[in-house]
């Protein structure tokens, strides 16, 4: 199937299927993921106490882990859930938030990517690129260097970290290490409002319980962005407030024919 087909079918089984979500995350964006989820059509939960979590992990059918606010006491929930969705065979998706800014947190994401097999690992240009590279203390935040990354790059840390790799920015990126796709949907006033990337992270994962990880990536991007630009058009002047309210209207009105019709999708040839 096509990707812009397969983007849409996406779209509609999430809607049909309401699949449950398992989303490990932080405090600054932890409602917001749970909103899209819901808001997209499926369902999340977010549980993360040592005890329960694997046991919700396996009942779900994706995982989301997300680094945002990393604690040494999460650490080893974060783990526990991801040997079940590995075991389980469960869609597994990592979100290194802030990855490359200190040494701890971008050792703790090396670590999990090197004990488990990601099924996507979504991130801005900066923590792709530190997470492949092994890099840290090389940028200061949570938000992107935003520079764009050329394909081919993207292509390469697919292929290094081996899993679908997304990429986001004012130009997006999605490769599985043998294709690759250009996103240029968008509005850059989704950089002034915190999460829209762990959001994104949210939508990846309630993707992929229902497509392979290419096409999940690439509907989660084009989900996200095209939110950004149809709601931007709604909140006409006003600013990111009424943005963030709009990004939800919109994700849950938003058709398969939407993302057909309006997703800018380019395969890249390298
Ligand atoms: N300059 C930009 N122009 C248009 N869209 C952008 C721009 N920067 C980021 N986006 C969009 O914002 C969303 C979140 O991406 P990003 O800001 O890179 O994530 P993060 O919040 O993790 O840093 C993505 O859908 C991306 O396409
Ligand atoms: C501000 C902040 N601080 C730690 S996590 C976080 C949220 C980051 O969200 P996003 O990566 O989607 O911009």
């Amino acid at each position: 199937m096509e990707i812009v087909a397969a983007i849409g079918a996406a779209r509609h089984a999430v809607r049909t299927r309401r699949p449950l979500i398992h989303e490990l995350t932080g405090s600054v964006t932890a409602n917001d993921c749970a909103n899209i989820t819901l808001a997209l059509g499926a369902s999340p939960v977010m549980a993360q106490a040592l005890p329960e979590v694997g046991e919700v992990t396996k009942k779900s059918s994706a995982l989301l882990i997300n680094l945002g606010m990393l604690q040494p006491t999460m650490l080893a929930s974060l783990h526990r859930a991801a040997r079940v969705a590995v075991q389980e065979g469960i869609p597994l998706v990592l979100d290194p938030v802030g990855v490359g800014t200190t040494a701890w947190r971008t050792q703790a994401a090396i670590a999990l990517v090197k004990a488990y097999k990601f099924t996507i690992i979504k991130g801005n240009g900066s923590e792709i690129q530190c997470l492949a590279r092994e890099e840290s203390g090389v940028y200061g935040g949570v938000d992107s260097l935003r520079k764009v990354l050329p394909a081919r790059d993207v292509q390469h840390m697919a292929v290094k970290l081996g899993t679908t790799v997304a990429v986001t920015g004012a130009i997006d990126m999605v490769s599985d290490g043998k294709q690759t796709y250009m996103l240029q949907n968008g509005c850059s006033m989704l950089t002034r409002i915190t999460g829209t990337g762990c959001m994104t992270g949210a939508l990846a994962a309630a993707y992929s319980a229902v497509t392979t990880p290419l096409t999940a990536a690439v509907a989660a991007i084009t989900t996200m962005s095209l939110a950004g630009e149809k709601a931007r058009k709604q909140a006409a002047q006003a600013g990111p407030g009424s943005l963030h309210a709009a990004l939800f209207d919109v994700v849950y009105r938003l058709t398969a024919e939407d993302l057909r019709r309006d997703g800018k999708i380019r395969s890249v040839s390298l």
